[in-house]
Formats: structure tokens, sequence, C-alpha cells
């Protein structure tokens, strides 16, 4: 299901923007209406960013981006600025609104060749935008080289050149951006690495594209942004008992091995499980013991003990992973739970003890995902980062491809929901739906944050929250944690954030965002 709000959160392949793009043009939007939009967008934005810049080097390619940088050239030269076109084209060889644009700018078009950075205060790259096709060679790559080893600020137009739009693969050479401004949503490409430090900062302009053309786009992918879940979250209610909130599991690991579970279980209860238990093996009952307040603690073993623990049907959610062990214990574990038709997080030891066989689980998985608990429907959670994801989807792991497509093919395959860590994290169901994290700092690349993240999942899925959403809202609330706690974060800093962020998104709930 996509929510009303969410289509704001939509990233467009090129293929879905350029549909979106005819059929604004089919309602009747000229072309050269929307060039002349982008154009005003990207001279707006060098206004604000680069009040200063006098002389100013715009790259022009042989399609319709291009074209946005002759129509770009004359709005700021308009403006007083001192502008000089270089084509990798004459303009006698562009074709519609390009073409358009070029006559209108009506100046001389140096050949990129002659281009050199050093005399400019900002350069405007309109090289390739959506329509990059194959990778950049030749004088245009030279270009680029050229750009990239000069001190010169740089904006893109929609993307920069050589990045792809649908991936955030380089292709060839690629332009290293100081700003980006894009047109009506985002691409995956943004988002997703390296497209996403070569974007910079980017701008996302209105050029008066209607949101109704996405009615007739079969939207999967998106910006991993509140408006996407905030209306599948349960929220406590007023009436509400703590037993309507769920009950949160954390298995621990050995003696030496316990702090990862806690990090997880203190994630779990902040983010809004009703309660949370640890269950550990005895060897390690006193040492979790010492560390719990709230959070509380049963013993368990092997899987008799669980069995036991499981005719409690009040334990809904599951967290598998943390400091527990490579092992098959660790495999009984899972699908022991999944048998019993919880909702289960597996992380770290608990992905990395399924390498080689992780079928019969999988399987599993997709026969718990049809039966119903009083707390929604029980789910897999898969939270592997790039190492994990190899040992278990090898073969998807090599793949070309983006991450996106990786998460999307290993949630398929799985049964689960998949969240492909990394600044870029994505967050793939097994229905085809994607979401990319948008958020977060440096900072969260520290020990025990990822226990932490396993913790917040199962808070959601304890709560009742569908796992797509679970896992979206959960990966949002970390970064957001992170990105409120500011520099010097560790883990153990994660859950006293999120009565923070709990805050931010009841006032969102409230008050939805235009
Ligand atoms: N989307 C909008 O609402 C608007 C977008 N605009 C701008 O238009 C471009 C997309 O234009 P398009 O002509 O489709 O593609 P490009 O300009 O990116 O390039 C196509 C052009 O380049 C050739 N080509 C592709 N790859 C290579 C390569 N590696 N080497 C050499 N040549 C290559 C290809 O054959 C074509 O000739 C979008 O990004 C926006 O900037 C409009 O302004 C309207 C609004
Ligand atoms: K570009």
């Amino acid at each position: 299901m996509v929510f009303q709000d969410a289509r704001g959160t939509a990233l467009l392949t090129p293929d879905e923007m350029a549909e979106a793009d005819r059929r604004t043009i089919a309602a009747g939007t000229p072309g050269i209406v929307l060039m002349e939009r982008a154009a005003e967008a990207v001279a707006a934005a060098v206004h604000s960013g680069y009040p200063q810049a006098e002389w100013i080097a715009l790259l022009a390619g042989p399609g319709n981006n291009g074209g946005d940088a002759y129509a770009a050239a004359r709005l700021l030269r308009e403006a007083g600025r001192r502008v000089e076109i270089f084509g990798l084209v004459p303009p006698t060889k562009l074709r519609g609104d390009a073409a358009i644009a070029a006559t209108a700018f009506g100046g001389t078009a140096h050949p990129v060749d002659s281009f050199d950075p050093a005399a400019f205060d900002l350069v405007i790259d309109g090289l390739f935008g959506a329509g990059l096709s194959r990778a950049i060679e030749g004088a245009a790559a030279e270009a680029i080289r050229k750009l990239n080893a000069a001190p010169a600020p740089v904006v893109a137009i929609d993307l920069p050149s050589g990045v792809s739009g649908a991936t955030g693969e380089r292709l060839g050479e690629a332009v290293s951006a100081d700003l980006t401004v894009t047109f009506f949503r985002r691409k995956p490409g943004h988002l997703l690495e390296p497209g996403r430090s070569l974007c910079g900062p980017t701008i996302v302009a209105d050029i008066g594209i209607p949101a109704t053309v996405l009615d007739a786009i079969a939207l999967m992918i998106f910006a991993n942004e509140p408006e996407l879940w905030i209306g599948a979250l349960k929220r406590p209610s007023d009436a509400g008992h703590k037993y309507d909130r769920g009950h949160a599991v954390v298995f621990s690991g050995s003696a030496t091995r316990t702090g990862a579970a806690r990090l997880a279980a203190a994630a779990a209860l902040r983010g809004g499980a009703g309660l949370v238990t640890v269950f550990s093996p005895g060897s390690a009952l006193m040492a979790n013991a010492a560390h719990l307040t709230a959070i509380m603690l049963k013993r368990c073993d092997d899987e008799a003990a669980l069995g036991e623990h499981l005719t409690d049907a009040r334990f809904n959610a599951f967290v598998l992973g943390p400091g527990f062990g490579v092992g098959e214990r660790a495999r009984n574990f899972a699908a022991t739970v999944l048998a019993a038709g919880r909702s289960l997080v597996l992380d770290a030891d608990g992905i990395t003890s399924l390498a080689g066989a992780p079928d019969a689980l999988f399987a599993a998985a997709r026969g718990a995902g049809k039966g119903a608990s009083p707390h929604g429907k029980p789910a897999l959670v898969l939270t592997p980062h790039d190492g994990e994801f190899k040992r278990l989807f090898p073969d998807i792991a090599d793949r070309q491809g983006s991450k996106l497509e990786r998460a999307r093919a290993a949630a398929e395959r799985a049964g689960a929901v998949v969240v492909l860590k990394g600044r870029d994290t994505v967050i793939a169901a097994p229905d085809g739906r994607a979401a990319i994290n948008a958020i977060g700092t440096p900072w969260l690349a520290t020990a025990g944050t990822g226990d932490v993240l396993a913790g917040l999942v199962a808070a959601e899925l304890a709560q009742g929250t569908p796992s797509f959403e679970a896992a979206c809202a959960a990966v949002w609330m970390h970064g957001r944690a992170a990105e409120l706690f500011g520099p010097g974060l560790i883990s153990e800093d994660l859950p006293a954030m999120l009565p923070k962020v709990h805050r931010e998104l009841d006032a969102l709930a409230s008050n939805p965002r235009a």
C-alpha cells in the first residue's frame, strides 16, 4: 500500500521521469516551458548559493540536459553574470527543445576541448542527465577530469554527469558536484552511493509537473522519509495497556558477549515495545542481571526451554544475532521462533549462521508470513551489512547492478524484508517495494549501532507495524537519533535520543507536512 502523502517521497527511475514528462507535455505544458522552469531553478540556485560568482562556465551536452544549460546561461547573462558555453556538439546539432534553448541563447558556444576551468568562478554541468546511456569517454571524459581537478565549485543540472540516475553508479568518468538541482522528484542515483556523494546537497525544484502524473506510475522506490510509513505506525493509545504494545525478546550471547543483546533490548524498549525480555543462557544470567532494570530476563539454554517460553503467546517479536555466536544453535532457534509464528529480526551472527544453507529458514519465513498473530503479520527481517549479505546471498552480491537491485533480489528470494546497511541503507520488501535511507551522520559507523537498529525493528514489529514499514521506520529513527545527538556519538547514546525522535514523529503525525 502506498499512502497518499508517500507520493512526495517517490524516487523515479529515468524511464519513469521521462513518462512523467511525457504525460505533462501531453496534458498541455510544452517541453520548452518545462526546460525554462528547470533553467530558472538552476539560476535561482546559483543566485542564492554563489552570489559572488562573476564568470560562469556552462558545459552543455547533446541532449536536453545541454538544453537546460543553454537556457540557464541566457537567464544568468540577463541577470548580469558573464557566461561561457562549452558544447560537446555544436549548437546546430541540437534538436527539439535544446535547439530552441540554444537559439534563444544566441551567443557562441566554444568546443568542449577548449574548456579550462581555472578561469571560472563557477562551473555548471549540463553534459548529461537522465539520458546518460553508456560510459562517458573521449572529449566529455577529458572535460570532466579537468573539472574535477580544478578548485571551481560545480553545480550539476539534474545529476552530476556520469552518474546513473537509476543506480547511482559511475558510468565512466563522473562529475563531483558541490550542489545538484534536480526536477520534480529525486532519482535513486541521488541517494545511492557513489552518486549520493557526487551530488553534494540536492535541491528538488518544482517545474510544474503535477503530482497526479504519478497516479499512472506504479511507484516502487522511495526515499525513506516519515511520510512513507507514518500512517502505518502503531502509536500508543490513551487507553492502552503495555501488552497492547507487544513483548519483544532479544537473545543474549554467552557470558562475555552480552552487551550487544542489551543494546538491542534497550532500543526495543525505547522504541516503544510494551515489554522487553532478554533470553539468556544460564552461564550469562548473572552478567545480564547485573545490568538490566526495566528489561526482564529469562533463562533460555536450549530449544526445549525456548519451546516452553513460546507457549506464552505474548512474546511476539524476536531479535537473534547480536553477540549470539555463529552455529547450529542460532539456526535452530531462528527456525523455532518462525515456526511458532513470531516475527524475527535476524542480524549479525544470526545471518552468518545461515550462510550456505538459508533455504529452509526462507521457506519457514514464507510460511510464517501467511499466518496471523494478535499483533499483525509475523515476519522475517534481515539486517545485513555488505559482508553478511555476501555470506547469505553470494551470487546476488557478485551480480552487476545497484545496491537497490541487490536488496530487492534478496528480499524476493528470502520472502523477507532485507535491510542492506550502509550510509545508503536500502530497505527492500519481497513485493518489490524499496526505500533508500536519506539521513544520518558518519558517526553512526561505530560499534554496536547495528544492534540498536535490530532492537528498533523489533520494537516496531512488537507493536504490530507491518514489516516493511517497521524496518523503514526503524532505519529512520536510528538515523534521526544519531543526527540529533551529533558528533561523538556511540551506540549507547542512541536509545536515549529516541524520546526526541518520537516527539518529532508525533508532531508530524498530528500535523503532516504539506
Ligand atoms: N525531466 C524533466 O522534467 C525535464 C528534464 N529536462 C532535462 O532533460 C534531461 C534529459 O534529457 P535527454 O535529452 O533525455 O538526455 P541527456 O541530455 O541526459 O542526454 C541524452 C543525449 O546524450 C547521448 N548520450 C547518452 N550517454 C552518452 C555518453 N556516455 N556519451 C555520449 N553521448 C551520450 C544520447 O544519445 C542523447 O543524445 C534531464 O536530465 C533534464 O536535465 C528538460 O529540461 C525538461 C524538464
Ligand atoms: K548534468
